[in-house]
């Protein structure tokens, strides 16, 4: 179904994703019911094949398929995707499940208006390797009882910004990585669009 992505609020969001997009989902619904004034204006995937891709063909969002395939050396692709990004006039850069490192030409150009949504407790279970199911097998394996969420700052170590926000779940007698993941990844969205909702009083 086409959204009606007219200007419905000052900031224009940038998505970048690889799979999924659920967060990018979650934080397009809000925009659209007036939860967030924000307008989403771009997704740019690295996997041209991804549902987040299809979803943003289906919406009207414009989308941009830019990976290592197109743009072997990582500083090309980092000049590629900061270019987008601004040839879109995008305000701020969400990242929802975007499986990639950034370069310094993004980061620096969107300094403190790039947010991640990690799945687990950050500090704990973050890094390079952790990501997606592999940070829950790590929660459950190692037996922790809590988990959750982190909304972070993007900077150059990955997972490694300034932390924004966090959601706390409980790790229940029998969870599987599926299980866990369903119950942390229902409050990815919600606090992303918090974070949101404060970045956009900054920015706008
Ligand atoms: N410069 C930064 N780039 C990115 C950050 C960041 O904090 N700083 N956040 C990541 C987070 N992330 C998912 O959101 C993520 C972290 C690590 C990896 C990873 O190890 N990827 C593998 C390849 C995985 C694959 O291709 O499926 C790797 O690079 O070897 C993925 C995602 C996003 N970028
Ligand atoms: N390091 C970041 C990371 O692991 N992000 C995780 O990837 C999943 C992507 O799923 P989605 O594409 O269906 O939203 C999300 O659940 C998110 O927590």
């Amino acid at each position: 179904m086409r959204l009606d992505l007219m200007q419905l609020g000052l900031m224009r969001l940038g998505f970048l994703s690889s799979h999924g997009g659920s967060t990018a989902r979650a934080v397009t619904v809000a925009c659209t019911r007036g939860e967030l004034a924000a307008t989403p204006a771009l997704l740019i995937s690295n996997n041209s094949a991804s549902p987040v891709m299809q979803w943003a063909g289906e919406i009207g969002l414009p989308r941009l398929h830019l990976s290592r395939a197109a743009y072997p050396d990582p500083d090309e692709l980092d000049a590629a995707i900061v270019a987008a990004l601004r040839a879109h006039q995008i305000d701020a850069v969400v990242l929802s499940g975007y499986m990639k490192a950034l370069g310094t030409r993004t980061l620096t150009a969107y300094r403190g208006r790039m947010l991640n949504v990690h799945p687990s407790l950050l500090p704990l279970y973050g890094g390079r390797g952790m990501y997606g199911d592999l940070v829950h097998a790590a929660v459950l394996a190692a037996d922790e009882t809590v988990s959750g969420a982190t909304v972070h700052q993007v900077e150059a170590g990955i997972d490694e910004g300034t932390v924004v926000a966090q959601s706390r779940v409980a790790v229940l007698p029998g969870d599987t990585v599926a299980t866990l993941r369903a119950r942390v990844q229902a409050t990815e969205g919600p606090l992303m669009i918090a974070a949101l909702q404060k970045l956009a009083e900054a920015v706008t």
